[in-house]
């Protein structure tokens, strides 16, 4: 669906449903449609007969869950109400009348409630613009102690619509209908233990309002399967060979860390790069050999400590060593995990390169030792870093985290660098501003040596793609996503605890293929 991509703040969403109203759809009819398609969505989960707590709130939020009383109440569900204001909006009022009308049991009090099987949350949604206080936020601590299901409308009341913050407190939902368009703190990580199972309630708002408020290109947009496939190198073309499909440079391992360099190194070779290349360690040049024969592995001199000591390349600071080729030569260049920190004088040779570059893990740390992020910007070609919060906060100590997105935007403007951070939401943003958001993933790839996986397929589509038309933050995009889609299914089949690195690295190609059935049959 077209608008799985779109993200909204309240803001733009207020003003999205000003235009509709404007141009001459009632707001009235618009609610009853809402909360029409809400009514659909649980009857396909709840079967008749429950008993329905309906949550209602003073303002629009609390109409949508009236129009859902009414119609689950008439739809032979065992239907009661919690509305505890002594205002509402003149809408949701009308509507509370008719329910009353109808005998709908309403309490004011938690202490009165009858027992239930479901709880549909429609307290606030995006007109929440306070901390949640007093008997509300008891209320809502009450009905999250109840561990019942809890279907929240919009957004999980207490949330905020942007940031995700919790304000004050929050509904544990365990299912989210978010309407019409995904608000951005779903997409959130703090908002995370809040959401549950999210799905968006299309409403059929029209791309022109939608386009006039986000604009034509969006700045902030959610990864989806239709995004991410239309930026893989696939099909290939009929004609070509291996140079025409990317040449990739993995600069990684140390003896300490081998299994980093194998792990960035398998990662690359799911990506379907044409060809290989990876530098490591000379110590390590067997064992990289073994593991990815079809690889030409540069074995590098190390130092005494097994990390490398110089690249072996022209262009590079690098004594007698015997110049193998131009660093320059490669389409790109992929660089960090398990170097160790323990030579940093190959980073700023490393980012002096002409091509394409991804900073990952000990580069991360080394940048940040030497203070090399104000002249990224002086670079003519991408460079990608790559960090988990930590590193972020050790590469940008200034700029808070707390919002992700403003983060990250911050970050990406300062350095001049595409930044992808890590999490159970990735978030991608160019040095425009522009975001991509990973809206699913597991925990089962918070596991040591997952990163590495993406460095090197992130590596690998890169050099697949710099010939073409193709945005570096949009293949940076569907890296994280076969990354993440890839951790699912193998957490499916083996569970979040049978995902380590290198069976993940076995996931990335199954999840692919599920897509691309036809052509393969
Ligand atoms: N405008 C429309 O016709 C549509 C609205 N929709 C629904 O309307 C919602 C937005 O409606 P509203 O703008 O009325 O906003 P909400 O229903 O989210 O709540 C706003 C009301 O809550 C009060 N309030 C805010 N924070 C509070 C706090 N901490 N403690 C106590 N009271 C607080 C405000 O004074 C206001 O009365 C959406 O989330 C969605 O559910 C959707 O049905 C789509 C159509
Ligand atoms: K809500």
């Amino acid at each position: 669906m077209t608008k799985e991509k779109f993200i909204v703040t309240a803001d733009q969403m207020r003003q999205i449903e000003a235009r509709i109203f404007t141009a001459g759809m009632p707001v009235a009819a618009l609610m009853e449609k809402v909360g029409g398609l809400i009514c659909q969505r649980l009857q396909a989960i709840i079967s008749p007969g429950k008993c329905i707590g309906i949550l209602v709130g003073p303002g629009h939020n609390g109409g949508d869950a009236l129009v859902v009383a009414r119609e689950l109440h008439f739809r032979g569900y065992h239907v009661w109400i919690y509305q505890p204001f002594s205002k509402l909006k003149e809408l949701t009022s009308q509507h509370f009348q008719y329910t009353q009308s109808l005998k709908i049991p309403c309490y004011q009090e938690i202490s009165q409630l009858p027992s239930y099987d479901f709880l549909i949350d429609g307290l606030f949604g995006f007109g929440l613009e306070r901390e949640i206080t007093d008997s509300i936020a008891a209320a809502v601590n009450y009905f999250n102690s109840k561990n019942q299901p809890i279907i929240s409308i919009d957004i999980p009341s207490g949330l905020h619509t942007d940031t995700g913050e919790v304000l004050g407190t929050a509904i544990q939902a365990t299912h989210t209908f978010c309407l019409g368009l995904w608000k951005q703190g779903l997409l959130q990580e703090q908002a995370l233990p809040y959401i549950g199972k999210a799905e968006l309630i299309d409403f059929d708002i029209p791309l022109a309002d939608i386009h006039a408020v986000i604009g034509d290109i969006p700045k902030i947009k959610r990864i989806t399967q239709t995004t991410a496939l239309s930026t893989l190198p696939l099909p290939r073309p009929l004609i070509t060979h291996k140079y025409k499909q990317g040449h990739l440079l993995l600069i990684c391992g140390s003896r300490r860390y081998a299994g980093g360099a194998i792990l960035t190194g398998l990662g690359a070779r799911a990506s379907g790069v044409g060809m290989l290349s990876i530098a490591v360690p000379e110590s390590l040049k067997m064992l990289l050999a073994s593991q990815l024969p079809e690889a030409l592995i540069i074995g590098c001199p190390e130092t005494e400590t097994g990390a490398i000591a110089h690249l072996p390349f022209v262009g590079c600071v690098s004594g007698s060593v015997t110049h193998l080729t131009d660093l320059n030569s490669f389409t790109a260049i992929a660089c960090g995990p398990g170097l160790t920190k323990d030579n940093i004088s190959i980073i700023p040779e490393i980012i002096q390169c002409q091509c394409p570059l991804v900073l990952d893990a000990d580069a991360l740390n080394i940048l940040t030792q030497i203070g090399t992020i104000p002249t990224l910007k002086q670079r003519k070609s991408a460079i990608i870093l790559t960090p988990h919060t930590g590193e972020f906060q050790r590469l940008f100590p200034n700029i808070d985290h707390t919002d992700r997105i403003k983060a990250i935007q911050t970050a990406a403007e300062e350095s001049g660098a595409i930044v992808l951070l890590k999490g159970a939401r990735t978030a991608i943003s160019n040095p425009q501003g522009n975001v991509w958001i990973n809206p699913e993933s597991t925990p089962a790839l918070a596991r040591g040596g997952s990163g590495d996986v993406l460095t090197g397929l992130l590596g690998g589509l890169l050099a697949q793609i710099m010939n073409k038309e193709i945005f570096i933050e949009d293949i940076v995009a569907t890296a994280a996503w076969w990354h993440s889609q890839a951790g699912i299914l193998a957490a499916q089949t083996r569970t979040e605890l049978g995902v380590d690195a290198f069976t993940l690295t076995q996931y990335l190609i199954p999840v692919l293929k599920q897509y691309y059935s036809e052509r393969y049959k």
